[in-house]
């Protein structure tokens, strides 16, 4: 299959929902179906031709080729249209290729519909117009900033600020960032966080490749933040791991927290069920200078910890940032904006997928505050109709889904919230666990306050405890992040809605859409049981007892006294609670033992 053809078909596949552009061209793909082209050139072809598909949809509609050449089709046209007027050696086939020859025959009509849309544009050459066509395509990129992480287990704001970013000029705002070019801020919610204009190639600088700098976007760093570990927390899980960002950003956190020129005597275990990302895991951690601090556990389902396995007895503080809908992602990555020439006369144009903008990741006031991620159908509308948009999901690879219908969504919703619910109630079962922090990248509330609010319900948050971190109890910076909970979504309790973090994109806060929440334990009936017991305990935790085993009384400092209480149990004097009948069956498989082991009875069970 040529070039032409290949980058035709991934084309096509992604316009129907089929996955992220990048990911479709260097993702895995199954055995015999790779590439034949370089994957390179296959990924550069795609992106500049719909970067020019709206001029030349213009260009391949006036010359009328797709009516003359009917075995062109309009994502073939604009692909060999594309390269035939623009690239710099032309269409990249043997001058007598058959698709070559289709498309030179009209070049005399092309080059003549080019400069027609040149006029049009009011460009006055062809250097212009590629200026322009370039400026629209990033002025629709650009609506987020570049979010870096200052590192902080290798370096620190100051010295990149005069070093990597150097050239940039400081301003006050994202706004001002997102005004103009060259511009860098700090951001005044996370520490070590900084956003960029987005023209500044943040990877191709030395700070990058080491991992001093870590590209993530804000709202993905609210977890590790909101979580606030510090050293009395012990050690910290980082439930769903991979790629990373988050389980670094808790060992930079730590690494900044511990107490000068000590060393941290606390561990992050990065949990990750899929073996393929783990080794993402491994490597970022590795990047980040992270391996002393972080444990990578490889393919190993979060489920299937034991909470109660010593290794996790010193687990203070749990993120969990399971799988979801991805509706909150912002599409740098999906398929960029595609017009497609009508193939025939207007009266057949309704043809599947004719005429019609594909894709659409990148159009202007996508996902507002309720919706999730929408992509256009490329349905059978007349022109101009507003079109029916499908609900899409995105996998953790990038992968984007189209469902199809509400129907569907609301099902896919229901399952991910389950899910994600079973492993924040496993989570809030570690023994030894104080905060836990809950995120997901969706706008869907079913995902977010829905499953805070079942959470707050089970059995294990009742009986340990836990509640939601409240906004005035949390770190600077998150208490005043300004977008908080759906209050409707929270049963009416303005306390949990506001102790919820949200962020939705195309805001203006140039963030993606995400949701956070922290549970916090005071204490639980667990431990106000034990606070409540009237008895004194030794070391070990077991009851102080006399040598006939009666317990000693908190209150009065004195070992209980036995009454009758006529049915053969027996009550402790100034307590006034029973003491179970094993109790004394203990005792009396103590006599059966003998005279001999006075001393050696163990007393009550504990
Ligand atoms: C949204 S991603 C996590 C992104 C990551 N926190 C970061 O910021 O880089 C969810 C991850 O959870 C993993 N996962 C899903 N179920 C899991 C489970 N039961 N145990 C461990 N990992 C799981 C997925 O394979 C996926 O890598």
């Amino acid at each position: 299959m040529s070039l032409y053809h290949e980058t035709a078909q991934i084309l096509s596949d992604a316009s129907k929902g089929g996955g992220g552009l990048k990911n479709r061209v260097f993702g895995k793909r199954e055995k015999g179906k790779e590439l034949k082209s370089p994957p390179g050139q296959v990924y550069a072809l795609a992106v500049e031709s719909c970067r020019w598909s709206g001029v030349l949809k213009e260009v391949i509609e006036a010359s009328g080729i797709l009516m003359s050449e009917r075995k062109l089709t309009p994502i073939l046209a604009l692909l060999l249209v594309h390269d035939h007027l623009l690239a710099k050696s032309g269409i990249a086939l043997p001058a007598s290729h058959g698709l070559r020859a289709t498309i030179e025959r009209h070049k005399a009509r092309l080059a003549s519909e080019l400069t027609r849309a040149r006029i049009r544009r009011h460009m006055s050459t062809l250097e212009a117009l590629r200026a322009h066509v370039l400026a629209e395509s990033r002025a629709a990129e650009d609506r987020y900033p570049r979010w870096v992480r200052v590192n902080a287990l290798k370096t620190d704001v100051d010295t990149q600020l005069e070093t990597t970013f150097s050239s940039l000029e400081r301003v006050h705002s994202v706004a001002e960032v997102m005004a103009g070019e060259g511009r860098i801020h700090i951001d005044e919610h996370v520490p070590g966080l900084l956003a960029m204009s987005p023209g500044f190639e943040v990877t191709k600088t030395a700070g990058y490749e080491s991992g001093a700098l870590i590209l993530q976007d804000k709202a993905s760093c609210f977890p590790a933040y909101l979580l606030d570990p510090d050293a009395g927390d012990g050690d910290v899980v980082d439930a769903c791991a991979a790629p990373g960002n988050k389980t670094t950003h808790l060992a930079a956190i730590l690494h900044s927290r511990r107490a000068e020129g000590q060393e941290l005597g606390q561990s992050v275990f990065g949990i990750e069920k899929d073996p393929v990302r783990a080794k993402t895991l491994a490597r970022m951690v590795e990047r980040a200078g992270a391996k002393g601090i972080i444990k990578v556990a490889l393919g190993q389902d979060f489920m299937k910890l034991d909470p109660a396995d010593e290794k996790f007895s010193r687990v203070g503080a749990l993120l969990l940032d399971p799988s979801c809908s991805g509706s909150g992602i912002v599409g740098r990555d999906s398929m960029p904006e595609l017009h497609l020439a009508e193939p025939v006369s207007a009266a057949t144009a309704g043809k599947k997928g004719d005429g019609k903008k594909k894709g659409g990741a990148k159009k202007k006031g996508e996902d507002g505050k309720e919706g999730g991620k929408k992509r256009k159908r490329g349905g059978d509308g007349e022109k101009g109709e507003e079109e029916e948009e499908a609900p899409v999901m995105v996998d953790d690879d990038g992968n984007v889904q189209t469902l199809k219908d509400e129907q569907e969504l609301a099902q896919r919703l229901r399952a991910l919230a389950g899910f994600q619910l079973k492993l924040l109630l496993h989570a809030l079962e570690f023994p030894a666990a104080r905060r836990v922090s809950y995120s997901t990248c969706s706008v869907h509330r079913e995902e977010n306050e829905g499953v805070v609010m079942a959470a707050l319900g089970s059995e294990v948050a009742r009986r340990r405890g836990w509640r939601v971190l409240r906004r005035e109890e949390q770190v600077s910076g998150m208490r005043e992040w300004p977008v908080r909970g759906e209050v409707e979504a929270c049963g009416g309790d303005e306390g949990v809605a506001g102790g919820c973090v949200r962020s939705y994109k195309g805001d203006g806060r140039g963030v993606m859409g995400f949701f956070v929440a922290a549970f916090v334990r005071d204490a639980g009936e667990e431990e106000r049981a034990v606070e409540e017991e009237p008895y004194v305990r030794d070391e070990e935790g077991m009851i102080v007892r006399d040598a006939e085993g009666m317990p000693l009384v908190k209150a009065t400092g004195e070992f209980a006294s036995v009454v009758s209480n006529g049915g053969g149990g027996r009550k402790d004097e100034g307590v006034g609670e029973w003491v179970e009948e094993d109790a004394s069956d203990a005792s009396s498989d103590d006599s059966e033992e003998g005279e001999d082991d006075e001393g050696e009875w163990g007393g009550f069970d504990d």
